[in-house]
């Protein structure tokens, strides 16, 4: 079981992978293991994320990224180590997963406790341009607008924490260009953290200020990206960090095949 200590986070000195020692976190995690059966997934993992901060997490298929999201979720309790969230968290799946006999709307005001949830919930299907669709059942959604829908479901919560786990994969390569834009202008104008699993180098270079590469049960790599954004994948200062990212993911360079 995870040990949920009731200490500020600016307590919990960082694992020196984000923010300075002693300042506040979004999410602080220490020793993390998460075993299935004989095989530890998750091998006493460090991570921390500063609020605001924008982190996108690679690895290969079963190196244990929607693990460790969804420890951090809270939907597995069969974890040991330290979990420390600073405050609301809220989750987008790779699929929609909304409720088919609910409309859109009333996907967003499901379990929302604030006052005028209604109110609430048509604003955030404005902000994702859904407004139109508002009283549509989800059935009859696109995969972009459902995906959008799915957004709004989780922003309406204003979560500190806002984890993604593939939710443009499913997306036809321009839907995912427009879905791109409205993430980063909706962690610009509400401002959470965010930990984004993809497999998508690219996307993980367009989008993120740190991406990092889950290996052996921990995080193995960790860049910083600065380059301004908006960013174009061919942007020089992201082709060295291109090529640093395939290698540790194990993707030989061009040429070599
Ligand atoms: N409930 C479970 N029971 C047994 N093994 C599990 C369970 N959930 C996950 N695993 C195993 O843990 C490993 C990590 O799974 P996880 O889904 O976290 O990987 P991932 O990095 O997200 O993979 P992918 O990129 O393919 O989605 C996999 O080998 C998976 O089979």
């Amino acid at each position: 079981m995870a040990a949920r200590v009731p200490v500020p986070l600016s307590d919990v000195a960082p694992a020196g992978d984000a923010g300075r020692p002693g300042a506040p976190s979004a999410a602080s995690v220490r020793g993390l293991t998460r075993r299935f059966g004989d095989r530890a997934v998750l091998d006493g993992l460090d991570l921390t994320i500063a609020p605001g901060e924008f982190v996108a997490l690679l690895g290969r298929s079963g190196s244990g990224k929607s693990t460790l999201l969804r420890a951090l979720a809270g939907l597995d309790e069969e974890v040991d180590g330290d979990i420390e969230v600073d405050g609301s968290v809220a989750v987008a799946f790779q699929e929609p997963r909304l409720v088919p006999w609910k409309r859109v709307r009333d996907n967003l005001t499901l379990g929302l406790d604030v006052p005028g949830p209604a109110a609430r919930a048509d604003a955030a299907l404005a902000e994702v341009g859904l407004t139109e669709r508002a009283g549509a059942w989800p059935l009859t959604l696109s995969g972009g607008e459902a995906q959008r829908a799915s957004l709004a479901r989780a922003l309406v919560r204003e979560p500190r924490l806002l984890l993604l786990d593939e939710p443009f994969s499913a997306l036809d390569a321009l839907t995912r260009i427009t879905v791109h834009r409205l993430v980063l202008d909706l962690w610009a104008a509400h401002g959470p953290a965010v930990l984004l699993v993809t497999h998508d180098v690219d996307e993980a270079l367009t989008l993120a200020d740190r991406i990092l590469v889950l290996d052996g049960g921990r995080v193995a790599h960790s860049w910083t990206v600065t380059a301004r954004r908006p960013r174009h994948r061919d942007h020089h200062d992201l082709l060295a960090l291109r090529t640093a990212l395939l290698a540790a993911l194990g993707v030989p360079p061009e040429g070599t095949r």
